[in-house]
């Protein structure tokens, strides 16, 4: 009833729409009704192909114009057939009173009216900036799942690039139709201003006076405090158009892999460009002899560029993390979180490039020395959580083959980031423990969309998303600008000098 009553809404629509084309038809152009239906063909093509060209330059705009109409108007034909397609119509609640009964000639009689289906029940249609959301009530004994299977049959009924299915409370499902692919077509990014202005920009720690029963990465200026915001970083957008955040309180630690070019070291550009505004120490860990990190060495508070000097910088940052954990003690607190603003020291992100040279070595010396590594790895990650040392660790694959402790240090990597890797294993490493669907969906990422990448956690949720790109130039410059707030470790940056000087650890 309630499906005709729309057809008849509809049709009336349409006639009166036609009705009012045709009086100012005739109103411009008087009798002259050839030449009015031409018009009106031309300017209906050149609105196709308008809407064609907009659709491929600025799908942003196309979709609120054009694809929002179209996609709902195919929703609302296509659904009653959709769902019966897909197995998702049941049994119409009072069809059932039908049966066989014995007939006067010892026949047998069917009785009742024929079993009909009818669909799940539509509640809300909502038109998004870059799609529409379909509210439904699941029927008695339907499941979620049940339309997650059926998603990729209801995005083409409704010529949308994809449905996503979301649980928004218990017995309904929203199915979130795509019109276009927001990470092939990103919108461009209204940058955040600087989190500081360069006014503010407060003196660099090492020029805070020292206290003396702390060391000098504990003496800060108190007129910037860090907080736990400082390690919610937005780093691109989400497939749903919602900003990616990286948020280093939650996920303390990440594990960042995909194959050559696809869109790692981008992504880390954009982590430490927008760090670098904050009151976050950065240290660089680079064995590719500091090609992708040296660029930001101003912010830097250490960078090592080989295994050796590697070994140093972790091992310096455990005695920074010894260090923390006395203050803590000191103070009854249990994370620098809990500590007094005065002696709250800054977090720290250990940025490690390319982890398989640290830790694939071919002689006996290499092999102590990523041993060491890993070790230090492993240690950072089980105690650096509340003591504000987070890992931020990338690499083209991440397995048991990298050594022994590789797959203990992967676990402490609870957050994760898999862009395009070269073959399903990498993918299914990297998402481990996340749901099935996400390492397949690892494993569709094209390679002509670098930056591309599926991100999740420990909880199980996962995204599509891709990293806002940012010119290496760029965000060394906004490093460059931001060199006052380097945070000074002397455990770190001492132990690493050491090494390049061949001093040794
Ligand atoms: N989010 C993005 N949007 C657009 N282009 C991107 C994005 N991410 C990466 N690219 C482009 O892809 C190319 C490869 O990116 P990148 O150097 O980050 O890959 P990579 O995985 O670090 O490669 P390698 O392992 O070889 O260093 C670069 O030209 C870069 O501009």
């Amino acid at each position: 009833m309630r499906s005709f009553l729309v057809k008849v809404a509809a049709v009336l629509a349409v006639l009166w729409l036609f009705s009012r084309v045709r009086g100012v038809m005739s109103g411009v152009f008087g009798s002259a009704t050839p030449v009015a239906w031409l018009v009106l063909l031309v300017t209906l093509v050149l609105v196709w192909q308008f809407s064609l060209r907009l659709r491929e330059a600025r799908p942003w705009s196309w979709w609120p114009a054009f694809g929002a109409p179209v996609a709902v108007f195919w929703m609302l034909r296509t659904w009653a057939a959709a769902c019966e397609e897909l197995g998702l119509s049941v049994p119409e609640a009072r069809s059932g009173r039908f049966g066989l009964i014995n007939g006067p000639a010892g026949g047998l009689v069917v009785k009742g009216s024929p079993l009909k289906v009818v669909a799940p029940r539509r509640v809300g249609l909502r038109v998004r900036d870059n799609g529409l959301e379909v509210r439904v009530r699941l029927a008695p004994g339907q499941t979620p799942v049940q339309f997650e299977r059926a998603a990729e049959g209801f995005a083409h009924a409704w010529r949308v690039h994809r449905v996503r299915v979301k649980i928004p409370r218990p017995g309904f499902v929203s199915l979130i139709g795509l019109g276009f692919d927001p990470l092939r077509h990103p919108k461009p990014r209204r940058d955040a201003p600087a989190v500081l202005a360069a006014a503010e920009m407060p003196a660099s720690p090492e020029d805070g006076q020292e206290r003396a029963e702390y060391p000098s990465e504990l003496a800060l200026p108190t007129s910037f405090e860090a907080t736990p915001e400082d390690l919610s970083v937005n780093v691109g957008i989400r497939e749903d158009s919602q900003a990616w955040l990286l948020d280093l309180m939650r996920r303390p630690h990440y594990l960042v892999c995909g194959a050559t070019r696809s869109g790692k070291s981008t992504l880390t550009v954009r982590l430490i460009a927008e760090l670098s505004k904050r009151p976050v120490g950065l240290v660089g860990i680079d064995a590719k002899n500091g090609m992708e990190l040296s660029p930001f060495g101003p912010r830097l508070s250490a960078l090592a560029v080989n295994r050796a000097e590697a070994v140093a910088a972790i091992e310096g940052l455990l005695g920074v993390l010894e260090l923390r954990s006395m203050t803590c003690r000191d103070h009854g607190a249990r994370s620098i979180w809990e500590l007094p603003a005065s002696v709250r020291p800054w977090p720290i992100v250990v940025v490690v490039d390319e982890v398989a040279e640290l830790m694939l070595a071919a002689d006996k010396a290499g092999k102590e020395e990523a041993a060491r590594c890993i070790q230090g790895l492993i240690r950072l990650g089980q105690l650096g959580a509340a003591l504000g040392i987070h890992l931020w660790v990338s690499g083209q694959r991440f397995g048991s083959d990298l050594g022994p402790g590789a797959t203990l240090l992967r676990a402490q990597l609870a957050g994760r980031v898999c862009h395009r890797v070269a073959d399903a294993e990498t993918a299914g490493m990297t998402l481990a423990g996340l749901p099935a669907e996400s390492v397949l969906e690892a494993q569709k990422i094209p390679a002509d969309l670098a930056g591309v990448a599926v991100a999740g956690d420990d909880s199980g949720a996962w995204h599509l998303v891709r990293s806002d790109p940012l010119d290496i130039t760029e965000a060394a410059a906004i490093a460059g600008q931001y060199a006052s707030l380097r945070l000074d470790l002397p455990e770190v940056e001492g132990g690493v000098q050491a090494v390049r000087m061949g001093g040794g650890w």
